[in-house]
């Protein structure tokens, strides 16, 4: 059977069953069908399609993928703080159903207090019309029918299901013909940031401050973000990837190596992940460079501080939290940071908005004490971060898992912007953590240059 003929058919059935669901009374909350399907390219499959939102998730370790079509709920919280609504929606959808396969994909800002992106919010979470999830080679087909306006919503399960197409393959990776580019901070302004922030005074009671910098594609021949995800995980293969377009203008891409937290049932694992250096040309050169890294004492402080506050955080909700005590070196395309994992058993009860709460932001894109060094980053840094630096991932009953939205783009009309950040700590020294902002978008820009 052609991989075509396999995803029609299990359409078609899906388009039986919802007609013998029509028949039947409404469910209590929410209904999933579920085919199994021949694996397929998720990626080119998704770019292919014609219904929004799209949304594409694919895990760090289990590679399990995850495409996304269309909503059966769609909740953009553009209040401060948006917890009350993620609570009902929680408490209603994920909690009163704790065996059903559901799950809200989307993401939360780095900020509450700053102003949102339009079409992002401050969170903004979706229950797929239409999922397929694949891991391993086992490929499954979802559809969800919640009873709300249950008539109304079965006709928009059926009128989703009809404008499914087959996948084609990703648009090529055409260069985009930059014809202005803009940072912000500027340089000049970063090396005044850098001073307040290593002031001793200031250092003194603020001992690490993420600053980031957005830079700002101006292209008349934008790639496809699709395609420059594709591209952005073959380099990367130990990343997370994801993707949001709420709207075909509007794409937020993320290839990110940093878990906020997984969750299945009451165990979770985190990590601290800071500390920076490039990659070297020869083996060598690259064991010499991961050696300085791990006797470096500024980065070492930089992931430290992470690891603490971690720790610190989970521990009143945890039976037992512990981390590794030393850390090893996570290696990506073109630099190398210090890791270290953390796991935790939470006690009963403890659940995904606690969790969030608690960890998001880490002081691996936000800083030590949180709360005065958001303040300063609020007031200082220049551009709003949106979902930068935010926490992406999916809630689910006894399987939740959130990334940290760093190494990240998000295209509009005839723009990209990049975003990358830096954790600034006493020795820091402005030129070298500019060097290191540089660092982190050589892998994007390349791919972008079309190299
Ligand atoms: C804030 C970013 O990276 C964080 C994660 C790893 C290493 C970091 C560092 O060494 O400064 C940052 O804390 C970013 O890439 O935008
Ligand atoms: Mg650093």
């Amino acid at each position: 059977m052609t991989q075509q003929n396999n995803l029609s058919s299990a359409i078609a059935r899906l388009q039986l069953r919802l007609e013998q669901l029509a028949l039947g009374n409404p469910p209590e909350r929410c209904v999933q069908l579920v085919e199994n399907l021949e694996e397929l390219p998720l990626l080119a499959w998704l770019a292919n399609q014609t219904a929004y939102p799209k949304i594409y998730w694919r895990g760090r370790r289990d590679g399990e993928q995850v495409a996304a079509i269309g909503a059966a709920k769609d909740y953009l919280l553009e209040e401060i703080p948006a917890t009350e609504k993620l609570d009902q929606l929680y408490n209603n959808y994920l909690r009163a159903t704790p065996d059903s396969l559901m799950r809200l994909y989307g993401g939360v800002s780095f900020d509450p207090e700053q102003p949102a992106w339009q079409g992002y919010g401050q969170a903004r979470f979706v229950l797929p019309r239409v999922e397929i999830r694949q891991i391993g080679e086992q490929s499954r087909l979802i559809l969800s029918v919640t009873a709300d306006d249950w008539n109304d919503d079965l006709a928009a399960a059926r009128a989703t299901l009809a404008t499914l197409l087959p996948a084609k393959p990703l648009p090529p990776l055409a260069p985009a013909h930059v014809i202005n580019r803009s940072e912000l901070p500027s340089r000049g302004r970063w090396q005044d940031l850098i001073e307040q922030v290593t002031n001793p005074n200031f250092i003194a009671n603020t001992p690490k401050v993420v600053l980031a910098r957005e830079t700002q594609l101006h292209s008349n021949t934008l790639p496809n973000p699709w395609t420059v995800l594709h591209s952005w995980g073959l380099l990367n293969p130990t990343s997370y990837q994801y993707g949001f377009q709420f709207s075909p203008e509007q794409t937020f891409i993320s290839c990110s190596p940093e878990r906020l937290y997984q969750r299945l049932g009451r165990e979770l694992s985190t990590e601290a992940l800071a500390g920076t250096t490039i990659r070297g040309f020869t083996d060598s050169e690259d064991d010499a460079l991961a050696q300085a890294l791990l006797n470096d004492g500024k980065n070492s402080h930089e992931n430290q501080l992470v690891r603490e506050h971690i720790e610190q955080q989970l521990s009143p909700l945890s039976e037992y939290v512990g981390a590794e005590e030393s850390p090893s070196i996570l290696k990506l395309n073109h630099i190398q940071h210090l890791h270290r994992n953390i796991r935790a058993e939470l006690k009963a009860g403890v659940n995904d908005l606690q969790l969030l709460q608690a960890l998001h932001p880490t002081p691996a894109v936000g800083g030590l004490p949180r709360a005065a060094a958001m303040n300063f980053i609020r007031q200082r840094e220049g551009f709003e971060r949106g979902w930068y630096a935010g926490a992406c991932g999916y809630l689910g009953a006894n399987d939740t898992e959130f990334s940290v939205a760093i190494r990240s783009a998000r295209f509009q009309p005839g723009q990209v912007t990049l975003f990358a950040g830096a954790g600034i700590v006493s020795d820091s020294i402005a030129d070298d953590e500019w060097q290191e902002l540089n660092n982190k978008l050589t892998t994007v820009l390349g791919i972008l240059n079309g190299l």
